[in-house]
């Protein structure tokens, strides 16, 4: 009723509409500025220089355009703040389509990084809008995250196997389905991402949700359609006012809904199975042992609505949806990374490929038996991938909060964050920093070896070892591709990093070992560009490359 009357209203007086909105957003921007309490410096009063204010006719609606200039030029403006502030030791804001943020500089992650979500919490409930995107439970209670940290963590070495096995299944599945056939010289074209994402998607799911249903089709779409939804939706609602998302929120996120309806449809019967044996008390050893079940438990021991099918289903999308799509587009880019940097390697040089091959064949020779300790061992693997990352990373910022603490936060240099401030710190700019990282624009894949400090046996790092002020001293560079440190911001920071690296690391030195093992790449002159949208890096998808099965006669040609 009330948007029909507002349709008729636009369609018949369109200039007075016109008018009145842009008179109802200056005085909504001119009360909210005067009231909302600013970030500044405690003694000297000073409060964040804003990057990105137009030049032109800077008194015209100065705050709107740039909102709408952040669609393109939020990395350009990173860069800026970065070396103009943030190496200085200050803050800047960027008015986003999104919202205001501030970005810090990098010396204030250590202080925050552990701060309790009664003082800082993680803005990933605002930015991905996790109420309308996935459901009340997942954003009241983010039970998944230890359970991915702790329990999927502790049994990576039990599913190897099954990583292995249904990494193997899923490449032989998909190849024929998704790739040209091949020439007369064995190529076959095929557009990369749709493949990795495929392959991904399915091994992932054998591991959380079990070999029952990872290979149904209908549901591994539905959960990656899923998840390709979860930002245009977030990133829509987030343009409206938060007022606006209790009316906006359901009818952006119908598309969600349906897909949602679609896979549960497939989990349902698989959970309410699960739940059967639970409640037969069927002992805890004779029950499925992977992901899925342990949401189900941990959402009986709540009740409720967690308890519901619905809830299940959400949960499992939501791991999914954390799981697959990061692990993807790092596949993906490591596997351009290969052809781009084959196409720069000079006659009589070993292309990439064929050192990581070479690795592969000295720590598993045939018959090719992975398990994860000796996984650890692949370091020429993990710098090639943990450099891949670091060029492929999704984000211009990473770690952003909100202040929630009513009396603000205030930093050690003396800036003080008044409660609802949301701020961040740069990723991209600090990872391109040439004073951390030499030739920083460069894929330089021995960057992070570390081969020579492990003492060659693999046993001496384990690569769940923290990084602390005691041991700091002795590493070289950061150590593994899961290391977390303030200079490598690719899986966060702090209580909140990525509980799911490790298992995204084994996934990825599997996945590409398989692929060297059984493919060649035709090399690429060039790595296919990404593109940015407001604050992240959106890969290229489309890029096609030529792929050939190594035959016993390739193989000797290497
Ligand atoms: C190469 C692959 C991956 C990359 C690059 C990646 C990156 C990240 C980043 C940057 C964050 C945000 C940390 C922050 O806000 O400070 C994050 C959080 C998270 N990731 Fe990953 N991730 C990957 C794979 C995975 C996998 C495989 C899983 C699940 C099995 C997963 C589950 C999560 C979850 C649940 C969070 C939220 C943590 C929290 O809010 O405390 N990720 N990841």
């Amino acid at each position: 009723m009330i948007v029909q009357t507002v349709i008729d209203c636009v369609r018949d007086r369109p200039t007075e509409s016109i008018l009145s909105i842009i008179i109802l957003y200056t005085i909504a921007s001119t009360i909210s500025n005067y009231r909302k309490p600013k970030v500044h410096h405690l003694t000297t009063g000073e409060t964040p220089v804003v990057i990105g204010l137009p030049k032109s006719y800077p008194w015209f609606f100065p705050k709107l355009r740039s909102r709408f200039a952040s669609f393109k030029n939020v990395y350009a403006w990173m860069d800026e703040g970065y070396n103009k502030y943030s190496k200085n030791g200050k803050p800047f804001m960027i008015y986003a389509i999104d919202g205001d943020m501030v970005v810090l500089p990098p010396p204030v992650l250590g202080e925050i990084k552990n701060l309790p979500a009664s003082i800082v919490d993680i803005r990933a409930l605002e930015t991905l809008a996790v109420r309308y995107t996935f459901d009340n439970h997942v954003a009241t209670d983010m039970f998944h995250i230890p359970i991915i940290r702790k329990d999927l963590t502790a049994k990576l070495a039990s599913v190897t196997p099954a990583i292995v096995e249904e990494l193997d299944l899923s490449f032989k599945h998909y190849i024929p389905k998704l790739a040209t056939k091949p020439d007369e010289k064995g190529w076959q074209t095929v557009t990369m991402y749709d493949l990795i994402i495929k392959v991904v998607a399915r091994t992932s799911h054998r591991v959380f949700i079990g070999e029952e249903l990872c290979r149904e089709e209908e549901y591994l779409d539905a959960s990656i359609n899923y998840a390709v939804m979860v930002f245009p939706t977030s990133m829509l609602l987030n343009c409206f006012p938060k007022f606006l998302w209790p009316i906006i929120g359901p009818i952006l996120s119908i598309p969600l809904k349906r897909l949602r309806r679609k896979a549960r449809k497939h989990l349902e019967p698989v959970i309410l199975k699960r739940i059967d044996l639970i409640k037969q008390g069927v002992p805890e050893s004779e029950r499925p042992n992977d992901l899925m079940q342990w949401l189900i438990e941990a959402s009986l021991v709540r009740g409720g609505a967690f308890a519901t099918i619905d809830a299940i289903a959400v949960r499992v999308l939501t791991v999914a949806f954390a799981a697959i799509h990061t692990t993807s587009l790092s596949g993906c880019n490591t596997i351009y990374d290969l052809a781009w940097l084959a196409s720069k390697t000079q006659p009589g040089e070993q292309t990439p490929s064929e050192m990581l091959r070479e690795e592969i064949m000295r720590v598993f020779p045939p018959p090719h038996e992975f398990n994860k300790r000796y996984m650890q061992k692949l370091y020429n693997m993990d710098a090639f991938l943990k450099e891949s990352v670091r060029m492929g990373l999704i984000g211009a910022i990473h770690s952003e909060r909100n202040v929630i603490a009513k009396e603000g936060f205030t930093t050690a240099a003396g800036w003080h964050l008044p409660r609802g401030t949301q701020f961040t710190f740069s990723a991209r700019a600090r990872m391109e920093d040439e004073e951390i990282y030499e030739q920083a624009k460069e894929h330089m894949y021995t960057r992070f070896y570390r081969g020579d400090i492990s003492g060659g046996d693999g046993n001496s790092l384990d690569e769940q070892e923290e990084v602390t002020q005691q041991n700091e001293k002795e590493r070289k560079l950061d150590r593994y591709m899961v290391t977390v440190t303030e200079d490598y911001l690719a899986f966060g920071q702090g209580i909140h990093s990525c509980p799911g690296r490790f298992f995204a690391a084994l996934e990825l030195r599997t996945l590409i070992s398989w692929w060297l093992l059984h493919y060649d790449l035709k090399p690429m002159a060039e790595r296919p560009p990404s593109f940015q949208f407001v604050w992240i890096d959106i890969m290229n998808s489309e890029a096609k490359m030529q792929i050939r099965a190594r035959s016993i006669d390739n193989k000797q040609e290497d």
